[in-house]
């Protein structure tokens, strides 16, 4: 199903999964969709992998708890959270240099938790990963030592960022 882009998120800089500074991590960027779910595109690296071939599976973990954890901001731009649980299920090897798509959303938001599941899709639209997750929010100054210059956090549009993504059906 093809679903319009609403809105791109913010970036920070040395995240390892967001970082657009950082070479070594996945530079992921994530659109917010017209039917309240959160995509995240990313391609991972040969030195992301685990057995040559496949990408660790922390990495894809990694991907998808932040996808999810950033799902909140859809409907609550200003809430942070930090993840106090993460269950995840390998389904597929992930190959790395192959672009990978990866969807969450909120199952549960509540005053001081929300929890969200998500998973990450293979181009020809296989599931490899699925997992669901818990945030405890909290105020950013609770989280990060954020100074405002090395880290920032901002919008990086690009020419490339595409109007819609097309979400294929579960399989
Ligand atoms: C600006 C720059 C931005 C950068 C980029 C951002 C990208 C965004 C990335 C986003 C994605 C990436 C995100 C990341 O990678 S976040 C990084 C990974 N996660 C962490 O670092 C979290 C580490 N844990 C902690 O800091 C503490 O444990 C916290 C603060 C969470 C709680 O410690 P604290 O000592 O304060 O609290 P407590 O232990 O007394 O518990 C308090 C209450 O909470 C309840 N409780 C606790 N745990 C659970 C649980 N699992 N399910 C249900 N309930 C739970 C507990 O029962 C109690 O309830 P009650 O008895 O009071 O009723």
């Amino acid at each position: 199903m093809k679903l319009k882009i609403l809105k791109k998120q913010n970036n920070a800089r040395r995240c390892f999964v967001c970082g657009v500074d950082n070479n070594e991590g996945l530079k992921t960027e994530f659109y917010e969709l017209e039917d309240g779910t959160l995509a995240a595109t990313a391609v991972a690296h040969p030195f992301h992998q685990s057995y040559p071939g496949r990408v660790h599976g922390g990495v894809s973990t990694a991907l998808l708890d932040e996808t999810i954890g950033r799902a909140i901001n859809i409907t609550e731009p200003e809430t942070w959270g930090v993840t106090v649980e993460i269950t995840t299920r390998f389904k597929k090897p992930v190959p790395y240099d192959v672009p990978l798509l990866v969807i969450g959303r909120i199952t549960e938001n509540r005053s001081r938790l929300f929890s969200g599941e998500g998973r990450l899709i293979l181009p020809d639209g296989t599931t490899a990963v699925t997992a669901s997750a818990r945030y405890m929010k909290l105020k950013l100054t609770d989280i990060a030592e954020f100074d405002g210059t090395v880290d920032t956090w901002e919008l990086f549009p690009r020419e490339g960022d595409p109007a819609a993504l097309d979400l294929p059906d579960e399989k």
